[in-house]
């Protein structure tokens, strides 16, 4: 876990599962969370707009109880730029939580553009339909409840995809089929994007016995093999902890 404010103490033995594997460590800067969570609050005052609905559904998902586990306000921008970039008008998420990504992604696509979640939780799903409607984002998101391994079958078979984004944010120890999936979903150009695949640094221990870390390295594994894959995976660090993004480019 990253040690709630106190410079990390530099120290010559690098140890999976903690932040001083991080490049701020080597250089032995001293990086402690507050800096980060500076830094963080620094460029989103400048860069990074939550307007109500935002702000209102991650205060709704706390005020039910949710888990705090959405995306930070910079990943989230993040996200919304890569549908940009890549001109999306469809978009996959696995993982809906309280809806506070699926409102970022949603809001970077055109007027008929459609985004399908997959929320397995139902109470997650009913806060989530609430943020999606409050953000005015009806005709352009469609939530299904219940487990992505079930939900995703029928997608296809009713005609949706290609996905021109697939965002994979739900249990990671399903991350290899939800890759599958995705595969099978999305079309040369699209970009296949996985959350929380750094754990802390948990996902560079092989004989990690946590199935979540298990499910990102296998996940791993088979994007690196995949002939038609090309990723990269981005650490971040802020008040939420030591994780990470995989970005993968369907390229053929
Ligand atoms: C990390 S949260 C998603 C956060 C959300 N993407 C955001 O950034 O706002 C993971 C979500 O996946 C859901 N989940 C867990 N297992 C699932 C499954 N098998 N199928 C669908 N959703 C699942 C959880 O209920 C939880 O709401």
């Amino acid at each position: 876990m990253v040690p709630g404010g106190k410079p990390l103490a530099v120290h010559p033995v690098p140890i999976v599962g903690s932040l001083r594997e991080c490049s701020a460590y080597r250089k032995g800067t001293h990086m402690s969370q507050q800096t980060w969570t500076a830094v963080d609050d620094y460029f989103n005052d400048l860069l990074v707009e939550e307007d109500d609905a935002l702000l209102q559904a991650v205060a709704s998902s706390d005020a039910a109880g949710l888990p705090p586990h959405q995306v930070s306000p910079s990943q989230g921008k993040l996200l919304s730029l890569l549908a940009t970039v890549r001109g999306a008008r469809t978009v996959l998420e696995i993982g809906t939580l309280g809806g506070y990504s699926t409102i970022w992604l949603a809001r970077a696509l055109p007027a008929d553009g459609r985004l399908v979640t997959l929320e397995a939780d139902p109470a997650c799903a009913a806060v989530a339909a609430a943020n999606i409607s409050r953000a005015g984002l009806d005709d352009i998101v469609d939530l299904r409840v219940g487990k992505a391994l079930d939900s995703l079958p029928p997608l296809a078979d009713e005609g949706h995809g290609p996905f021109d984004l697939v965002f994979i944010d739900a249990d990671k120890p399903s991350n290899p089929q939800y890759l599958e999936w995705a595969l099978k979903l999305t079309r040369p150009g699209s970009v296949i994007i996985g959350d929380n695949v750094v754990r802390d640094g948990a996902v560079a221990d092989p004989a990690s016995a946590d199935p979540r870390v298990q499910g990102v390295r296998r996940f791993t594994e088979l994007i690196s093999a995949h002939p038609r894959l090309t990723a990269t995976t981005i650490q971040t660090v802020g008040s939420k902890g030591y994780d990470g993004f995989t970005l993968a480019l369907v390229t053929h």
